[in-house]
């Protein structure tokens, strides 16, 4: 089990070999005197239950069921139109779901105690043009009891855009270092990141991937983020939501995730006899050079005889179950929620709301 404290990140998740969802940090004495505000680390973050959307062309989700445990930071995975910002706008509450239910930090997603602890950070970053950047801090400082002003300007210095600059006249990189300033401001207890570095050069990229990763440890914010650049989520990411085509694909701890897949050199006529019991996700790469995915199945510790191959990396896994949609879906233990009547029947709130 890991020693981290809870307040600080894996960067590069530990090794755990917990499947059962047991797999907490030490250290809940140290959390448990933290101020009342701050998310509990066993308390989930995000839980949606059967959760889907309908738009007019047809369903971009569809029953959507998992657990996002609070202190994590999450990459969320899917190819063009999977539904990743629809996810994210229901889960920032600017949308009602269609169907099943969504809460954030025990509250329905969309109400103001879901909301008032979550900050968005869009794909269009929408911010005043005619403001100055400092008026745009100001506003945010306005706006936001829990304002951190020192990180907010921190965040807009070490990327020298002057305070007095109207956003009009930014840059598209500059105008996404300000909408992160705002973003970091706001201190949420749930960031939610839409593909927030797409229009970033790599050194800005890796300046503000570590300052997420640094604000998240020290604050305990859990950390919703969407992105293509699946080597980036590799370096950020403990916990991993992937969908394709509305539907989710994978759900859980990122090393939960690894554990359960082995990377064999060769096709499928090369796994071993012990592993040939499990289910092969993909073949590929060119002849000669093919690697085959395999999902090892069974209940949990794996066998050590069916560890042949290797444990893949995060991109191997994702790449995997994304050029594979006839792969089943595996939601790990630490993701899985339970049922949405027992949700509705064991929650206040959302009991008079479905009354
Ligand atoms: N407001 C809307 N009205 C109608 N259809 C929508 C709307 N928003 C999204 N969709 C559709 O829902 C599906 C999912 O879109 P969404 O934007 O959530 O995907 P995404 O995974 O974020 O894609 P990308 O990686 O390209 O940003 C798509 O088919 C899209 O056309």
């Amino acid at each position: 089990m890991s020693a981290l404290p809870p307040s600080g990140h894996p960067i590069h998740p530990p090794e755990r070999n917990e499947w059962d969802g047991r797999a907490e940090w030490d250290g809940r004495t140290e959390w448990a005197a933290a101020p009342t505000t701050r998310p509990r680390w066993s308390e989930p973050a995000v839980e949606a239950y059967g959760l889907g959307m309908e738009y007019r062309r047809g369903w971009a989700l569809r029953d959507c069921s998992f657990r996002l445990p609070a202190g994590r930071i999450c990459g969320l995975v899917g190819p063009n139109g999977a539904g990743k910002s629809t996810l994210m706008s229901l889960v920032t509450g600017m949308a009602r779901p269609t169907a099943g239910r969504l809460r954030v930090f025990g509250a329905e997603a969309h109400s103001p105690d879901g909301s008032l602890r979550t900050a968005f950070l869009s794909q269009d970053k929408p911010l005043f043009r005619r403001f100055t950047v400092a008026e745009t801090l100001l506003m945010g400082a306005r706006l936001n009891p829990s304002w951190d002003r020192a990180t907010a300007e921190a965040i807009v210095r070490a990327g020298n855009v002057p305070l007095t600059a109207r956003v009009g006249t930014l840059s598209g990189g500059q105008r996404t270092r300000v909408a992160f300033a705002l973003a970091f401001g706001k201190r949420p207890d749930l960031l939610v990141l839409d593909e927030p570095m797409a229009d970033l050069d790599p050194l800005v990229r890796k300046e503000l991937t570590l300052a997420l990763a640094a604000e998240a440890a020290a604050h305990g914010t859990t950390v919703l983020i969407s992105s293509h650049m699946l080597s980036e989520l590799e370096d950020l990411c403990d916990y991993l939501l992937v969908i394709a085509d509305g539907s989710l694909r994978l759900a859980g701890d990122a090393h939960e995730l690894l554990a359960a897949h082995t990377l064999i050199d060769g096709g499928p006529a090369d796994v071993p006899a012990a592993v040939g019991g499990h289910r092969v996700v993909e073949t590929s790469g060119a002849a000669g050079r093919a690697v085959t995915l395999v999902r090892l199945e069974g209940p949990p510790p794996v066998p050590p005889a069916s560890r042949a191959g290797r444990t893949p990396g995060l991109e191997d896994l994702l790449l995997g179950y994304l050029r594979s949609p006839e792969a089943p879906p595996l939601i790990c233990p630490s993701a899985r929620v339970g049922d949405i009547a027992d949700a509705i029947a064991n929650n206040p709130t959302t009991k008079d709301a479905a009354a």
